[in-house]
């Protein structure tokens, strides 16, 4: 199929991003205007310079840019534009629903109180929901490089907005921090009613994911890249249809993977393992959900069919109503059909 008719086929898919970090949506031309409005500088003289600094070996190196460039939302209304402007950009790619990460810690650690962030992601994502149609939901990560004391304590922050908050997740710095160094925080927010996700598997070995299933009572893996190293891993995955949120374009700036061609895509899809696809952190990766399906696409030859049934899982696998999801998937199959 020619790669431009790949591309216009997935613009017009009905989609649903999974794995997605506000704060990874932060594109230098809004990063500059928020810092000048904060009075504070970025240590890059213009978008262009940031942009080329936006190139990784690892998950680290991103990391610092990342926590950077996140350091300059100050008001409530940084954190409602900068939400803002994510979902008027997805809405032209045809995203349905989103059910997306914060950090607080990245914030609440520089005395921005909880609420700011809350309030401006929360509010901009009810406007989403009313001026672009886009419905969601908003998951609360703990970053693991800090401590579980420090997750206690964000947690405690979120208890009043459990209306707001629907799940707790775990990022950050993988390596080293394993999902067991949460497991009571997760117990807690269990016992409180959030559900659970977690990065692991992205650099961790596929030891974090059996955790992540164990110890944190995960409902969706975020990436599990390292799954493939597990053949009783890949069986317990199927056999349970645990999500697998992939990012590919993530995975390929990240050095996870060197080439989009060899992508495992096609073989976690052959172990009937419910992988989707998502843009983790598009500002810092060049691209979002369109760009991560036809990048994947493009290079692993995918039928239009192995297309929608990617679009379809993402349904599968959200916290959506029985109701909506079926209702997505239908408008998927019709598509597929008349395209
Ligand atoms: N891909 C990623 N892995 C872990 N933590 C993150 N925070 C933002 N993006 C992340
Ligand atoms: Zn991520």
């Amino acid at each position: 199929m020619k790669d431009s008719s790949i591309q216009s086929f997935i613009a017009g898919l009905p989609k649903t991003e999974l794995h997605l970090h506000i704060e990874g949506t932060f594109e230098p031309e809004l990063m500059f205007k928020i810092a000048k409005r904060n009075n504070l500088t970025i240590p890059y003289a213009d978008v262009d310079e940031l942009k080329r600094a936006y190139s990784f070996n690892n998950l680290q190196e991103f990391l610092d840019i990342y926590y950077a460039g996140a350091s300059v939302l100050i008001k409530e209304e940084d954190f409602y534009d900068l939400t803002w402007a994510y979902l008027t950009k997805v809405h032209e790619q045809n995203v349905k629903h989103v059910e997306i990460f914060f950090d607080p810690q990245t914030h609440t650690d520089r005395n921005i109180p909880f609420e700011y962030v809350l309030n401006g992601i929360y509010r901009a994502l009810e406007d989403g929901q009313e001026k672009l149609g886009i419905s969601f939901k908003l998951i609360m990560s703990f970053l693991r490089h800090l401590d579980e004391a420090s997750a206690f304590k964000t947690l405690e922050q979120a208890l009043p907005y459990k209306d707001k908050i629907v799940a707790v997740g775990l990022d950050s710095s993988e390596v080293g921090n394993p999902p067991s160094k949460f497991k009571n925080v997760f117990q807690k927010a269990l016992e409180e009613g959030f559900l659970t996700v977690a990065h692991a598997g992205e650099e961790g070995p596929s030891e974090y994911i059996w955790e992540a299933l164990d110890l944190l009572k995960v409902t969706r893996i975020d990436h599990g890249n390292r799954c493939l190293d597990d053949p009783k891993l890949l069986q317990r995955l199927a056999q349970e249809e645990m999500p697998l949120t992939l990012c590919p374009l993530s995975n390929l700036e990240l050095k996870v993977i060197q080439d989009l061609k060899e992508y495992p895509l096609l073989t976690m899809m052959e172990h009937n393992l419910l992988v989707t696809i998502h843009s983790d952190d598009p500002a810092y990766f060049g691209g979002y959900m369109n760009e991560n399906f036809s990048g994947i696409a493009i290079a692993l030859d995918l039928s239009k069919s192995q297309i929608a049934t990617l679009a379809k899982n993402g349904f599968k696998a959200s916290w959506l109503s029985d109701k909506k999801k079926q209702e997505y998937i239908q408008e998927i199959d019709l598509y597929l059909l008349s395209h």
